[in-house]
This record gives structure tokens, sequence and C-alpha cells, in this order.
């Protein structure tokens, strides 16, 4: 590989939009970039390249296309935007599962909406301990109380979930007016940006653990093979490394790692990569897939949670669950089929939390702790911790 190596001489964090659609995550994403370009620590990404389909990327060893990557002076970030539709929600689901920290897109004009909360309540499912919120569009009011009302809603929700709502940063910001030069507003993003560096503390990374990486994306490299992309959960890779891909029952080698199309001597916990794997054909492995230290996981099927059924009002079920309930589960980036056993409860209310037996309909790399998703016609109904794993 010819291309300039990856440094690291700054403390790399995860993290990422979230909000409703039309919020503004794109905008923002792209106003920051701008803002960093301007100090020199970064490279403007313009809003149509943020927002552009993966597929129309799929070219080189790169990350997920709706990554950018910028540094602060104390930090190098990788920055995910996540869509606000419904639809996406799946993404935002395996993207968070990664994020160090979220900053919070909300319209400081419409205030919260039902996406707002599922992101949160997502966001605090899968582990994401620390949010900043950004009350974007504030250029477009000079009603100043209406926008502290905006700024109540947001903490009370926050305190809802369960994140300390009154101590988290919430910046008035305009990515808009940023983006278009507006020294107000790029200091607004400035202020934002600060309140990332010092309030989003640098997550313990377990690098002495074995590798291990859940793949986001699958992409061929035409002479060269398959690659896959994803964040390093834990340990570390290097080529020449050998591992197993979990779900396509393979072990191969390491023969390529970057980050950001720059090559790596070693993908530590916490990297945002992408792999080269050796003799692997494109279509055996696939979102969901786990890439590990061989022998160092073993797939199950069956486990036991705690789960939270999000109520009606949550954009949840209005009807209860019971034992035989079939929806699809968000485990890091896969998404299975399970059963559902209630126990002697047999059911569970929305609004309830509840302990819950499943057994997926495949076998997925599983332990105490892993948070998780479920998800039935398209939206969120359940989130849920594994307590105990089965056979
Ligand atoms: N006035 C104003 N408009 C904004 C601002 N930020 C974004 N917009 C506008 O809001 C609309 C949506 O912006 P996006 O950045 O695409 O919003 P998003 O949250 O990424 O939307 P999805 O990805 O579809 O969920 C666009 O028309 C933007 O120009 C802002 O700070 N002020
Ligand atoms: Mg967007």
């Amino acid at each position: 590989m010819s291309k300039t190596a990856y440094v690291r001489t700054k403390p790399h964090l995860n993290i990422g939009t979230m909000g409703h659609v039309d919020h503004g995550k794109t905008t923002l994403t792209a106003a920051i970039t701008k803002v960093l370009a301007e100090r020199g620590t970064g490279t403007f990404v313009p809003f149509d390249r943020i927002d552009r389909a993966p597929e129309e990327a799929a070219r080189g060893i790169t990350i997920n296309i709706a990554h950018v990557e910028y540094e602060t002076d104390t930090r190098h970030y990788a920055h995910v935007d996540m869509p606000g539709h419904a639809d996406y929600v799946k993404n935002m689901v395996t993207g968070a599962a990664q994020l160090d920290g979220a900053i919070l897109v909300v319209s400081a004009l419409d205030g919260i909406m039902p996406q707002t909360a599922e992101h949160v309540l997502l966001a605090r499912q899968v582990g994401v301990d620390h949010i900043v919120v950004a009350l974007n569009k504030a250029d477009g009011t000079d009603d100043e109380e209406l926008i502290d009302l905006v700024e109540l809603e947001v903490r009370d929700l926050l305190t809802a979930q369960g994140y300390p709502g009154d101590s988290v940063p919430v910046v008035r910001v305009s990515g808009l007016r940023a983006l278009e030069g507006d020294p107000r507003w790029t200091a607004s993003i400035e202020a934002l940006l600060d309140a990332v560096d010092t309030y989003v503390p640098m997550p313990e990374r377990y690098l002495d653990a074995p590798f291990l990486l859940s793949v986001e994306n699958v992409l061929t490299i035409t002479g060269r093979g398959t690659v896959v992309t994803g964040a390093v959960e834990r340990g570390t890779v290097r080529v020449g490394d050998r591992v197993e891909v979990l779900g396509a029952g393979v072990e191969t080698v390491v023969t390529g790692v970057e980050t950001f199309g720059k090559p790596m001597e070693e993908a530590q916990a916490g990297d945002n990569v992408a792999l080269l794997l050796r003799g692997v054909p494109r279509d055996a492995v696939r979102r969901g897939h786990v890439v590990a230290a061989p022998g160092s996981v073993v797939p199950r099927r069956r486990f036991t949670a705690q789960v939270y059924v999000l109520s009606a009002r949550e954009g949840g079920r209005t009807t209860p669950v019971a034992t035989g309930y079939r929806p699809q589960f968000y485990i890091r980036t896969a998404d299975v089929v399970g059963d559902v056993d209630l126990g002697s409860a047999g059911v569970a209310r929305p609004g309830e939390t509840v302990e819950m037996c499943v057994e997926l309909g495949r076998e997925v790399p599983l332990e105490p702790g892993l948070g998780f998703a479920i998800r039935e016609g398209g939206r969120t109904v359940g989130a849920g911790t594994i307590h105990s794993v089965g056979s």
C-alpha cells in the first residue's frame, strides 16, 4: 500500500449525530468538518458527500460512507451521521452500538419529535453513556423563550431515559449558517465541539482482549479481494493475523488494515477500520458476521435477558407480547429472528420491564452485558441486555 499511513497522535473516539428526520444532522456534520478544516485539523466534507448512498462509494478500501473523520486540538474522531428516517433505525442501532458519545440534534424550531425520543432510548440501551445536545436551527427564530422551552423539553426527555438531563451540555447552533461562514454560528459549532471534547470521556479500551469486530459492510476490491468494515470492539489486529469469520464459518488471514483509506500498522479497539481478508468470497460474508481471533468466541442461540417493552407513546406496541412472540433481534450488527419465552408471567405489556428467554434462529456470538434492540414491522418495540447465555 503506497498511501500515507495513519499516524496515531491523539486519542481516537467514535461519535455520531442522531435525531429526528430533517432536524439538520447532515448539515451539522458538514459544518463541523468545515469549521475544523478552517482550524487546519480536518478536511471539509460537503453535505452531498455525506448524504450520498453507500453503493456510490464502494471504491477502494474505505469506511462506511456515512463516516467522516476529523480532529480537534485534543482528539481524533470518527463521526457517523445517522439518518433520522424510521426505516433507518436499524442502522442507528448498529451504528450507535459503537459510539463513545453522541450529538443529539434537535431542531430548536420543532422540538422533540418521535425519532428524537426513539434515538435517545436506543442510545441508552446500546450503551451510549454520553450525549451532547445540539439545538440546531437556532438561527430560525429570535424567540429565546421558545428555544428555552425546547431545551427544557430535551432535558426532561434525557432525564426520563436515565441520562443526567440537568447537566448534559445543550448548545444552540446553526449548522446551515456555520456552513455559510457566518461568524456567530461558526462560533456555535466551536462551542459544540468544545462541549464534546470535555463532556465525552475517553472510554476504556480493551486492548488486551482477543480481537473482535462485528461486520457493518462488505465490499469487493477487484483484484484484491473481500473487505469488511466495522469498528474494532476489542483487542487489536495487524496484517498477517489469523482471524475467524463467525457466521461465514471460515478462518483466514488479514492482508490489509486501513482506516479512512490510510493503511495502519495495527488497528485497536475503538478504531473504525476496513480489513482485507485473504481468499474469502464476497458472498460468504455478510453484515452481522463477526470477525474474531480464532477460537475466542463461541456462537450461541439461547440467552436470557432483561427487556424493556416500549410503550405506545415511545413508538412501541399498543398490545402486550406473549410467549411465542417472534420478532427480530438486533445484536451488534446482526439482525436475527428469535422466539420469546416469558416464563411464568406469560405476557409483557408495553411500558414493562421483563425477563425473557430467547432462542435465536441462528447462532451469533453472545455474552452477558451485551445490549440489543427488538424490532417488529420496521419499528423498535423493545430494548434489552443479555444476562446469561445458554447453548
Ligand atoms: N434554518 C436552518 N435550517 C437548517 C439548519 N440545518 C439544517 N437545515 C435545513 O434543514 C433541512 C434538513 O437538513 P439535513 O441536514 O438534511 O437534516 P438531517 O437531520 O440530516 O435529515 P435526515 O438525514 O433526512 O434525517 C435542510 O433543508 C437544511 O438546509 C440550520 O441550522 N438552520
Ligand atoms: Mg441526514
